[in-house]
């Protein structure tokens, strides 16, 4: 991936960063790219992330994916960072694969049931992925998957992959039922995991090229160096970082292309849970070019100067001719092609961002395919680590989202726990119809 920081400096907006300012960040860059390189030549925890390219085994996937290969669907039952590494990689490229991939990353019972109703469960595998192996809604949406095919008269150990930790109710699950498994890597948290079995299974049952994957981020990882003027990760990190302490407080993620709306998705738990700590943190807000220049432009162009846009150019898609027309304030679009049309869109939403002062960033793709998909999962891993050493957070842990799980789990009966105490202590100020 290319990046260009250009509109994002002083001279064009506010808040904005000044080349100066760039050049001393660069100094704390240096030291923050000797700190990942540490942790990476250690395999420390997090860093090891970044090691991924290289470290993850096409042949392994293949294996273990082998026996449901020609599925028709593929149910991957995870959440977070157990979903959207693999939907990111499966929705970019969808429209190269016969396999319908869906992710059953929520527990809403009409959407499960619906899935479940609608699909030949024959010709579906089921790829259950969860580090910890402990997500109640992972275990939950298996247990109830596996009741589906069971009552469907379909023998789901034949059906089943599971990718999981060393230990844990999946990993013994896998072993009890000799289920093909794969494992999540050491040392890679869930929302840096998309390059590994977590998100690659996936990818290659929809039949896509796991190795052009891994030589997209190999080659991203190749850029990784001492200073943000040779890397455009590093480019990446540190402008957005100094934006947020100049008050963009928030990031719009803008992928102009309808394959990566789910890269937004990813992006956001990224972001918000890698950053999001000690009161500090950049919050990240999904959009989509060019259905949001129709829906919250008007807020990033006029709205309070709080905010950065991150755009995403695919680079070329393959364009599709608009016929002429005789309607005549129209005609200007006969002739020309939806994708001049939406290259169009996004120079002049860049441009008008620019000229209202807003800063925006943008990441530069040469195409939707597995190469670039690669450059970009990993260029933004990289990037959002650097942040973390920018911010001094600790990028790999999640210890705020633990409070909500013992929540549920007390409400539910699953042990006593005090959160479940404080739901019941709710403040309430009803306004009733
Ligand atoms: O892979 P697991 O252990 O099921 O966790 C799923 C997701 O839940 C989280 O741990 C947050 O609760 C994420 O960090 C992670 O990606």
């Amino acid at each position: 991936m290319n990046v260009d920081i250009g509109n994002a400096l002083a001279s064009v907006a506010s808040p904005g960063v000044s080349k100066d300012s760039l050049e001393r960040l660069d100094e704390h860059v240096a030291d923050a790219h000797e700190r990942i390189e540490g942790g990476m030549a250690n395999a420390e925890h997090g860093y090891e992330a970044l090691n991924l390219p290289r470290r993850t085994d096409p042949d392994e996937i293949r294996s273990a994916v082998e026996p449901v290969a020609d599925a028709d669907a593929l149910l991957t039952v995870g959440i977070g960072g157990s979903a959207l590494g693999a939907a990111t990689i499966t929705d970019a490229l969808a429209d190269e694969s016969d396999t319908e991939a869906i992710y059953l990353d929520n527990v809403d019972p009409e959407w499960i049931t619906g899935h479940l109703e609608r699909l030949d469960l024959e010709n579906t595998a089921i790829n259950v992925v969860s580090r910890s192996g402990t997500t109640a809604e992972t275990l939950a949406n298996f247990l109830v998957v596996r009741e589906a095919f069971e009552s469907a008269g379909v023998d789901w150990t034949e059906r089943t992959i599971v990718t999981t930790g060393e230990a844990g109710p999946l990993r013994e699950l896998s072993d009890r039922h000799d289920l093909p498994s794969l494992k999540v890597p050491d040392g890679v948290p869930g929302r840096f995991s998309a390059l590994s079995a977590v998100g690659l299974v996936a990818a290659e049952v929809c039949g896509h090229d796991l190795e052009a994957l891994l030589e997209g981020a190999a080659a991203e990882a190749e850029t990784l160096s001492g200073s943000l003027f040779d890397c455009p990760a590093y480019a990446y990190g540190a402008t957005t970082y100094a934006l947020d302490q100049r008050g963009a407080g928030v990031n719009a993620m803008v992928p102009y292309a309808e394959s990566l709306e789910t890269y937004a998705e990813w992006f956001a738990q990224l972001w918000a849970e890698s950053l999001g700590k000690d009161d500090l943190g950049q919050t990240p807000a999904r959009a989509l070019g060019v259905t949001d220049q129709h829906s919250q432009l008007q807020l990033y162009r006029a709205g309070p100067r709080d905010k950065l846009v991150t755009f995403v150019s695919p680079g070329d898609l393959e364009d599709r001719e608009i016929p002429e027309t005789d309607v005549e304030d129209l005609s200007y679009l006969g002739g020309t092609g939806l994708g001049e049309l939406l290259e169009a869109e996004f120079e002049a939403t860049e441009a008008s961002l620019a000229a209202a002062g807003r800063p925006n960033v943008r990441i530069e793709l040469e195409g939707v395919d597995e190469y670039e998909l690669g450059g970009l999962l990993y260029g933004m891993e990289a990037a959002t680590v650097l942040a973390g050493e920018l911010y001094g957070v600790n990028t790999f842990e999640q210890p705020a989202v633990e409070w909500a799980k013992k929540a549920t789990r007390g409400l539910l009966g699953g042990g006593d726990f005090e959160e479940a105490d404080a739901v019941a202590e709710k403040t309430a100020l009803r306004i009733e119809r």
